[in-house]
């Protein structure tokens, strides 16, 4: 039996208001497979982006579960959580995040380079494929939202990730820039085998997915 690259289960998180506790997820679990794409849908506030916190290890749940990649990050340490959510779990924003001072080829580079995996032969591939190559020397600030993402997915994907989290990672574009983008990642995670778990208000960019999830009253049902 192939490990799902994100197994999640029994999820519990509230946060603490003066006077009130707010629940956002009150028994959430579903499971991605390797390869798997998965778009995860939702109101305003129904607790997207808290989910996305707490599979990327940025925030902790209450109780339940989360295993990437077969490894239980609840239970890591914080240093073990640190390695883990840099070498097998990527990140994608709406705003790129892009480092401004270094240019396209070092951004791209980055955080591969940091965690001490430099792989020339796969980032002069992924620039290549993501429609980069005669934009290496550019700083950020020269390019378009649309190459920015395209940046920023080549950084998430240059370390190779078990899992790729993107939250509305089109927000910001025009239709004809997101479906590019779109296109990118789900040429790249079908190629790699990494899973995608992807937030979104657009039915549109939804339906490129090959399962959804809608997030309300702290459950998740299939859409
Ligand atoms: N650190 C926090 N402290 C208190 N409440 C929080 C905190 N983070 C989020 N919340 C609350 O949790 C709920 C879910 O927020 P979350 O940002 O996860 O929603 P979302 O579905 O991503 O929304 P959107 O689509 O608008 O981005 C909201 O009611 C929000 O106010």
């Amino acid at each position: 039996m192939t490990t799902p690259a994100l197994d999640v289960s029994h999820l519990r998180k509230s946060f603490s208001r003066p006077g009130s506790d707010i629940e956002v997820l009150s028994d959430t679990s579903f499971t991605l497979e390797p390869g798997a794409t998965l778009a995860l849908t939702g109101e305003s506030g129904s607790g997207k982006s808290t989910l996305l916190h707490l599979i990327s290890g940025l925030d902790r749940p209450d109780s339940g579960d989360i295993r990437v990649a077969g490894q239980n990050i609840t239970a890591l340490p914080d240093h073990g959580l640190a390695r883990l959510r840099r070498e097998r779990i990527a990140l994608i924003f709406q705003q790129y995040n892009l480092i401004p001072s270094l240019n396209v080829a070092d951004n791209l580079a980055f955080h591969a380079r940091m965690a001490g995996r430099r792989d020339d032969a796969w980032t002069n591939a992924l620039t290549e494929r993501l429609g980069l190559s005669g934009l290496s020397d550019r700083m950020p600030d020269e390019l378009s939202g649309g190459q920015r993402q395209r940046v920023a997915i080549g950084r998430a994907m240059a370390l190779r990730p078990a899992l790729l989290l993107a939250d509305e990672p089109t927000g910001n574009l025009d239709e004809g820039s997101a479906d590019v983008v779109i296109a990118a990642m789900l040429d790249l995670v079908a190629e790699t085998g990494c899973a995608l778990l992807l937030v979104t208000h657009s039915e549109r960019i939804a339906s490129r997915m090959s399962r959804r999830l809608h997030l309300s009253h702290g459950k998740v049902r299939p859409a």
